[in-house]
């Protein structure tokens, strides 16, 4: 056996490693993992070994091959009664006329009040349609804080989401809800459709309405200056009446989604990132790093760098690979690998650093979060924490005190198990971690609340 298999069988028997895994040290119950939507999550992880499961499961849908490469999650977000839900139906009959999706009426989508009432929110959210260029799965957001706790939770992210605000009132306390809705459950990239436009005379208010929602997206952190914004009426879409503010506005709306929303990566195709696991060294050889391969592919002479542990980068060279015991010429996401480098000391590499192409991810030590704090029964803390606590991150190997604030730096609040909340994590020393990032929040052996970095600050 060679030495570096030796470090793999010891990696192998880690069970802290994969233990510490946000993914499975995650006990609240995922709705989402069951869902349609979480699909593409679930694919990237199943697509290795078993190429065929996801198509069987497609049902009706088996006509979109490579359904869950390219399905993008989106959501219709806004004040109550601006239209979402008007909306969401004229896209789906709009493009059902195109033969792109299945026309879904307005009662379809407006789930029953019971249901609503009993919090099965997510059910509302098999509606799927395509574009030229995409396919979508949406949900009819209700802002609901279970469904906040899915989102965080859970294993989909959220690509994109179109922010629907009447024309005749404007931004609303709930356009302003639910931007922060979305920003907490990690959407980066917001489209704007300025409803009603049939109900509005004066083009002076149209100017207005953009003017404060650019200004009203920057405010929450989002591209304000850059975001696209349509304007048209979602029910002379529905009512086939007025094309020039019906019929096109929903083409223009879905060009606007296509090129704004970025189509997620398969892992395979991102750059190469390993978080370290374990560090060996080998005599006459030099440093092994291991760990289990999180996206993209390294071929054996490839420069990369170590990230994490300081803001600066060590670069160096893998110039050995083993996987699954044999040496090979390239790790790839999925695979536990064990990686020679060039030149390394074992004493300046840690577990929790990343082996990561060069320039693709930074170390940071300031994040803005949302996080879902466990209830009792779920394993977590009997009473909450407030302003400044400081647990222990677990963010992919990474394994860091960190310290917890509010964005307002109200010292009185309090957090209680349950509940979801916004705060600013401080880690002690920089992490690799972009938005998106899950991470566990632990203390005294139990898990407190699992989170995901929207922002980083630093
Ligand atoms: N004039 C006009 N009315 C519209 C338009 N779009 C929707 N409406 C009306 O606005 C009302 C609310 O629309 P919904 O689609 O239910 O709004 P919603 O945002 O889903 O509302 P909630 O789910 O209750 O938050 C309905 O009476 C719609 O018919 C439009 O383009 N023009
Ligand atoms: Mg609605």
């Amino acid at each position: 056996m060679s030495s570096i298999s030796r470090s793999l069988n010891l990696l192998a028997r880690s069970s802290r490693s994969s233990l510490l895994r946000p993914s499975a040290v995650n006990p609240v119950h995922h709705v989402f993992a069951s869902n349609k939507m979480a699909a593409r999550g679930l694919a990237t992880a199943f697509e290795r070994t078993k190429p065929h499961v996801n198509i069987g499961k497609m049902g009706s849908h088996v006509q979109f091959v490579g359904f869950n490469a390219d399905l993008s999650l989106l959501g219709t977000i806004g004040h109550v009664d601006h239209g979402k839900t008007t909306l969401t139906a004229a896209i789906t009959k709009h493009q059902a006329s195109k033969g792109l999706a299945s026309f879904l009426d307005y009662n379809a989508i407006d789930k029953a009040p019971e249901e609503r009432k009993r919090g099965i929110t997510i059910s509302s959210a098999h509606i799927e349609f395509q574009t030229n260029d995409r396919h979508y799965a949406h949900v009819d957001c209700p802002g609901h804080a279970d469904y906040i706790k899915n989102m965080i939770t859970g294993a989909a992210n959220m690509d994109g989401a179109i922010v629907v605000v009447a024309a005749s009132d404007g931004q609303m306390p709930q356009t302003r809800e639910h931007l922060l809705l979305a920003r907490q459950v990690g959407v980066q990239k917001i489209v704007v459709f300025v409803n009603k436009v049939d109900a509005v005379e004066d083009p002076e208010m149209l100017e207005l309405v953009e003017l404060e929602m650019r200004e009203l997206l920057s405010t929450y952190g989002f591209e304000g200056e850059e975001t696209p914004i349509v304007f048209g009426s979602a029910l002379c879409a529905l009512e086939q009446r007025r094309p020039e503010i019906g019929a096109e506005k929903i083409d223009e709306l879905m060009n606007a989604v296509d090129t704004w929303i970025p189509t997620p990566e398969r892992d395979m195709d991102k750059p190469f990132l390993m978080s370290i696991e374990e560090v060996f060294s080998i005599p006459g050889r030099g440093t092994v790093v291991s760990g289990r391969v999180e996206r993209g592919l390294l071929k054996k002479d490839t420069e990369v760098e170590i990230v994490g542990g300081s803001t600066a980068p060590i670069k160096t060279k893998v110039t050995d690979i083993e996987t699954f015991k044999k040496t090979c010429d390239e790790s790839r996401a999925g695979d536990n690998s064990g990686l020679l480098l060039r030149g390394i000391r074992r004493e300046d590499i840690r577990r929790g650093m990343v082996v990561a192409a060069p320039g693709s991810t930074k170390a940071t030590n300031k994040f803005l979060v949302s996080m879902y704090v466990l209830t009792e029964a779920e394993g977590g803390r009997r009473t909450g924490f407030g302003h400044n606590y400081r647990p222990q991150v677990y963010l992919r190997t990474a394994d860091e005190p960190g310290d917890l604030t509010f964005p307002d730096g109200d010292a009185s609040r309090r957090v209680q198990p349950g509940d979801n909340v916004e705060m600013i994590l401080e880690t002690h020393r920089p992490v690799a971690a972009e938005a998106g990032q899950r991470f566990n929040i632990r203390e005294g052996g139990r898990t407190v609340a699992t989170g995901l970095v929207t922002r980083v600050m630093t």
